[in-house]
C-alpha cells in the first residue's frame, strides 16, 4: 500500500472533522417528512385529551362492579365531538371516541346490553370501574419527551405531531448538494442513440435519486466532458446554486484525462486526501474549497460511486444534519467469504431470513465495480475490514442499510 493511501477510519475521521452541523429552521408539518429534528418534541398536552369511550355502548358509574342484570334509565346520548355533560345516576348511550359524561367511569359495549323500553337498558354482563375508558394522557402525558433531536421524521412521527396539534417543528437545514458527472463518453438523454464508445450516464441519476433519500437538497446536477475548463465552469455554477457539498463522479484516477485533482488546485481547493484503502472506490478524493464547501471526488465506476456516497458522503451529511454517528449491525454470513487483505471491502449484499427465522447476510455474486445489476438486487452493504482475508459461514460481519436512513432492522448498541 503506498504511503499516501489512507486507512478508511483515518479518512472518515478527516471527513467528519471537516463537516459541521448546519443551522436550523422551522418546518410545517406538511413539509417535514424526512427532515431531521433539531430539537426534541415535548408534549404540551395530554393524549387522549379527555377520557373517552373505546366502544359503542352505555356509560355508567358505580362504587365497584355493577353486576349483570342491573337495569338503568337512559339519561342521554353522547357522540364523538359532543362536549361536557354532567351525568346523574343512570346510563348514557355513548359512541366510540365520545367524551365520557362527567360523573361516569365505565362503558359496557352495546352487544352486552338489552334495551327493554324506549329509555331503559339492562346489563347482560358485569361492568368494572374504568372498563372501556381511554383515560386522558394514557397515550401521551403532558410534559413527556416524545421524539429526540437527530431523528429523521417518518409518517408515524407526523401522526403523533398532528395528534398533539404541533403545526411546526424545528429541523436542521438540509445540506445543499451539487452533482457533477465527468466523462466525454457519457450520454444523458435516453432518447439519444449511442455512438461507438459512448455509454449512458447512470451515476448522475443514481446520485440525484439517492441524495434526497439521505437528507440532502440537490441544488445542481450537471454532466461535463473531460475538460478542465468545462469542469471549472460547472463547479462555479454549483457554487452559485448554493452547494455546500459537491459530489463529482470520474476523473480522479491515474489516466491522462483524470483532471479533477488539477482543476481543484486551480479552484483554490485544499485536498485533504486522495486514495483510501478500500474497494471499490480506492482513488476517492476529498477536498475543501474556499467557503468551507466540501468536495467528494468519487471514482467513476458506478459501484465506487455508490460506496463513496454511502461510506463518505452520507457520514458527512449525518454530521451536517446533527445526527449521531452511524453504527453497523453485526449479522452472520450465510456462505464463506474471502478477499485480498489490506483493503476494506464494501460488498453488495442481501439480508435473508431462513425458514427457522434466522437472519443472515449473503454477499452477492458480481462484486466488480462496473457491475450495477447486483446492486439492484442488494438490500444492504456488508463491510469486511482491511486486515481480514477469509471468513467462514456464520462469521459476523458489519452490515449497513442501502442508505443511512434506510434499514429494516433497528441499530444495535455501539458496544
Ligand atoms: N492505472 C490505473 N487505472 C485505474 C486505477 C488505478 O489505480 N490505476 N484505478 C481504477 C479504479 S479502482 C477506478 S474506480 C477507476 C476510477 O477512475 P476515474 O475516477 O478516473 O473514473 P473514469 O475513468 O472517469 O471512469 C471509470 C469508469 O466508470 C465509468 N463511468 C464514469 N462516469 C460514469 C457515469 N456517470 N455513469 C456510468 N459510468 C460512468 C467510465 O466510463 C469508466 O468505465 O479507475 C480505474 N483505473
Ligand atoms: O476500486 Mo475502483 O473504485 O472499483 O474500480
Amino acid at each position: 500500500m503506498s504511503q499516501d493511501t489512507l486507512a478508511y477510519d483515518e479518512a472518515l475521521r478527516i471527513v467528519l472533522g471537516a463537516s459541521a452541523k448546519l443551522g436550523t429552521e422551522d418546518c410545517s408539518l406538511s413539509a417535514c417528512l424526512g427532515r431531521v429534528l433539531a430539537e426534541p418534541v415535548i408534549s404540551a398536552v395530554n393524549l387522549p385529551p379527555f377520557d373517552n369511550s373505546a366502544m359503542d355502548g352505555f356509560a355508567l358509574s358505580g362504587s365497584s362492579i355493577v353486576p349483570a342484570g342491573t337495569e338503568l334509565a337512559i339519561e342521554g346520548e353522547q357522540a364523538a365531538g359532543d362536549g361536557v355533560v354532567h351525568a346523574g345516576i343512570g346510563a348514557w348511550e355513548i359512541m366510540t371516541g365520545a367524551r365520557i359524561p362527567d360523573g361516569l367511569d365505565r362503558v359496557i359495549p352495546v352487544e352486552q346490553t338489552e334495551r327493554f323500553a324506549p329509555s331503559r337498558v339492562r346489563l347482560l354482563a358485569d361492568v368494572t370501574p374504568g372498563q372501556n375508558v381511554r383515560t386522558a394522557g394514557s397515550d401521551v402525558a403532558c410534559g413527556e419527551t416524545l421524539l429526540d433531536a437527530g431523528i429523521a421524521l417518518q409518517a408515524q412521527h407526523l401522526m403523533l405531531l398532528a395528534a398533539l396539534g404541533i403545526a411546526n417543528v424545528t429541523v436542521t437545514e438540509r445540506p445543499r448538494v451539487a452533482v457533477i458527472c465527468t466523462g466525454r463518453e457519457l450520454v444523458d438523454d435516453p432518447a439519444q442513440a449511442l455512438e461507438p464508445g459512448q455509454i449512458r450516464n447512470s451515476n448522475g441519476p443514481f446520485l440525484a435519486a439517492r441524495l434526497p433519500l439521505a437528507g440532502a437538497d440537490v441544488v445542481h446536477v450537471e454532466t461535463v466532458g473531460d475538460d478542465t475548463d468545462a469542469f471549472e465552469s460547472a463547479m462555479r455554477r454549483a457554487l452559485s446554486a448554493g452547494a455546500k457539498v459537491i459530489v463529482t463522479s470520474g476523473a480522479v484516477s491515474m489516466g491522462r484525462y483524470d483532471f479533477v485533482p488539477h482543476a481543484l488546485q486551480r479552484l483554490g481547493a485544499q485536498t485533504l486526501f486522495h486514495k483510501v484503502a478500500i474497494r471499490p472506490g480506492k482513488p476517492l478524493l476529498f477536498a475543501r474549497l474556499p467557503g468551507d464547501v466540501l468536495l467528494f471526488g468519487l471514482p467513476g465506476n458506478p459501484i465506487a460511486v455508490a460506496v463513496g456516497l454511502r461510506f463518505f458522503v452520507e457520514p458527512a451529511l449525518r454530521v451536517m444534519l446533527g445526527m449521531p454517528r452511524e453504527t453497523s449491525r453485526r449479522i452472520a454470513l450465510v456462505t464463506p467469504y474471502s478477499k485480498k487483505p489490506r483493503l476494506r471491502f464494501h460488498l453488495k449484499s442481501r439480508l435473508h431470513v431462513d425458514a427457522q427465522g434466522r437472519l443472515g447476510v449473503e454477499v452477492l455474486d458480481g462484486q466488480e465495480s462496473y457491475r450495477i445489476r447486483p446492486l439492484a438486487g442488494a438490500n444492504a452493504w456488508a463491510v469486511v475490514p482491511a486486515e481480514v482475508d477469509a471468513l467462514p459461514a456464520g462469521a459476523l460481519v458489519d452490515v449497513y442499510g442501502v442508505g443511512h436512513l434506510e434499514f429494516p432492522l433497528p441499530y444495535g448498541s455501539a458496544a
